[in-house]
């Protein structure tokens, strides 16, 4: 959407579902719907494939048996890098210039209505380079996506999907192998869902997202996956050892290992994985609470990024987490929440 408010591009979307199209349409995503991919393809500088990454690598064969007028910049936005730069090295047509993209943003939903105005805003998005690329095209696509806010990266292909299978696939594929494992202990336990809090709300949420998606990911990330199952195998049979000699030292001194990792997480400066300006609000059976929250920040023009209700139980609300883009909108936030008598915690 803010690629198409930027009042210098005319964004024309092309999509095989119809409705599709034509909610980005009515919706000012984009400006023009296209009748068929040839048609949008040769009438466009840059080219932004969003779709699952085996329909990606297919789109960029018909990509390149176009004949095109002008030269083309053609960009992607898969989760998964090397097989799409595999195939993009091996486009014969001299007008296209690949770059791949991977926005480091979004949520468990899919299709366009999961689309927001400012998902990338702050995000990390991670750019690779096709090798026959040049450093001044890639830096007219940073300029082309500057609406986005996002912060850019570039990294060789391999590196991305070493570091997205640690920090995104391979956590994905333990979310809903816990989830799999409650759906099992639940024929002996049926209150089991009901038990589930927090924690396992918050460790799982990414079980709930487009399957047909990550099954696509984790086949073009296979490899990786495989290595990384392999040594978390090894790293709980280890787990499961301390367990069973009884051994509280080292089980303490691992779990206090990850702890210091997870806490430091928060720094602002680590790079590759997004930072979060949280605060946890106490809104525990206050009524209209959190309308009132939203509004006060709304007073000093402060956007709520992302929202959340931590430990709902039954009809009784307790703690929001509420992010912001900054560290100042942070403490802002902080301070004038507690002036208004909330009570309120931020991670240091
Ligand atoms: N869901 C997420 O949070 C993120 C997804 N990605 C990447 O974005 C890409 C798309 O994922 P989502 O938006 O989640 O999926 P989605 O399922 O919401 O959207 C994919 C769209 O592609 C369309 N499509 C499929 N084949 C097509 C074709 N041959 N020609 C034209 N349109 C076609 C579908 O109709 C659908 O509208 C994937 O490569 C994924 O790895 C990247 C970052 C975050
Ligand atoms: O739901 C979430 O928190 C996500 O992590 C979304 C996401 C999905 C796929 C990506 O390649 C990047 C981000």
């Amino acid at each position: 959407k803010c690629l198409a408010q930027s009042t210098d591009n005319h964004v024309i979307g092309f999509d095989i579902n119809d409705q599709t199209v034509k909610y980005a349409h009515m919706h000012g995503i984009i400006d023009e719907i296209a009748s068929n991919i040839q048609d949008a393809s040769k009438r466009s500088d840059y080219i932004f494939l969003a779709t699952p990454i085996t329909q990606t690598i297919q789109l960029l064969h018909e990509l390149d048996s176009f004949t095109y007028d002008q030269n083309v910049v053609i960009s992607d936005v898969s989760s998964v890098k090397t097989s799409v730069i595999h195939v993009a090295e091996s486009l014969s047509n001299q007008r296209i210039a690949f770059i791949g993209g991977h926005p480091m943003a979004g949520s468990h939903k899919k299709g366009i209505q999961a689309a927001k105005e400012h998902l990338f805003e702050n995000a990390i998005y991670v750019l690779t380079p096709g090798s026959k690329c040049e450093e001044r095209t890639v830096e007219v696509l940073k300029d082309v996506l500057k609406p986005t806010k996002s912060n850019f990266i570039t990294l060789k292909p391999t590196e991305h999907d070493e570091m997205t299978a640690v920090v995104s696939h391979f956590p994905h594929l333990i979310a809903s192998s816990l989830v799999h494992q409650a759906k099992k202990w639940e024929h002996t336990h049926d209150y089991i869902p009901k038990l589930a809090a927090g924690g396992f709300r918050d460790i799982t949420r990414i079980a709930s997202s487009n399957p047909d998606l990550w099954q696509d990911i984790f086949y073009h990330n296979r490899v990786k996956m495989s290595q990384l199952l392999q040594e978390w195998i090894d790293q709980m049979k280890d787990i499961k050892n301390l367990l069973e000699r009884n051994d509280k030292t080292q089980l303490t001194s691992y779990l206090n290992q990850a702890k210091e990792y997870r806490d430091g997480l928060g720094e602002k400066k680590r790079g590759a994985i997004p930072s979060f300006y949280d605060l946890y609000v106490d809104i525990r059976d206050q009524t209209g609470a959190i309308a009132s929250v939203a509004q006060l920040l709304a007073t000093k023009d402060i956007s709520i990024t992302n929202i959340e209700i931590l430990e709902i139980r039954q009809g009784i609300t307790g703690v929001l987490r509420l992010s912001v883009a900054s560290q100042e909108e942070q403490q802002e936030s902080y301070h004038l929440l507690r002036e208004n008598g909330y009570e309120i915690m931020i991670e240091q």
